[in-house]
């Protein structure tokens, strides 16, 4: 039995355009949805199965991209944001009315600083990104996957071209341990 590891990629990838420019995220709220205006394409779009990361219903895996934070805007009914945990790096806004994450700025110094995450499936429109790896897989079973699924749900992110990582995909982990490396001296500046 294929395992639901999230509606938009379980039958299919979605199909990057390149008139995308941007967008509106739209929260899971009948009335009075919170919105957020994203300028650009997302980056770094991925499947992550971090306990963290807003999941729809269901969902083993959420579908999580970055944008810039000077990119990012809330429009309507920002009053219904609250952060999910302050201590945490990415400080997720989720909100109270239907728990959807609508964005996740990072703020502290960290490599990601100047970067907002968010769930490229709320966009209103089509054409974003698509994700390309998968990531935090073995963190499933932090919510409760039997451990014995694993080597399935592997397999089925490989079948879908999602290749598996139990961190970040290693181009972004070099990026990190870059940016750790010159803040250290390890590396020049
Ligand atoms: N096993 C933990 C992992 C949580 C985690 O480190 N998540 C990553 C990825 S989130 C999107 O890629 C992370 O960077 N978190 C920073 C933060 O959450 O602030 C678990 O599953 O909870
Ligand atoms: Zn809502
Ligand atoms: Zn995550």
């Amino acid at each position: 039995m294929a395992e639901k590891l999230h509606p938009r990629i379980d039958n299919g990838l979605p199909k990057e355009s390149a008139s995308f420019t941007g967008g509106t995220l739209v929260c899971a709220c009948t009335s009075n949805p919170v919105k957020v205006k994203v300028k650009g394409q997302i980056a770094h779009n991925h499947a992550c199965g971090c306990t963290k990361c807003w999941k729809p219903e269901g969902a083993l895996f959420s579908v999580v991209a970055v944008a810039a934070t000077g990119d990012v805007t809330v429009t309507e009914n920002g009053d219904k944001l609250k952060v999910v945990d302050p201590s945490a790096l990415i400080q997720r806004h989720a909100c109270t009315g239907c728990g959807v994450h609508m964005y996740g700025p990072v703020e502290r110094d960290h490599a990601f600083k100047g970067l907002s995450f968010i769930h490229p499936e709320r966009f209103e429109e089509d054409g974003w990104s698509p994700p390309g790896f998968a990531a935090f897989v073995s963190s499933i079973i932090e919510s409760g996957v039997d451990p014995s699924r694993m080597d399935g749900i592997r397999a089925q992110l490989r079948s879908i071209g999602l290749e598996p990582y139990d961190c970040l995909s290693p181009g972004l982990m070099d990026y990190i341990a870059t940016w750790t490396a010159k803040k250290s001296g390890a590396l020049p500046a």
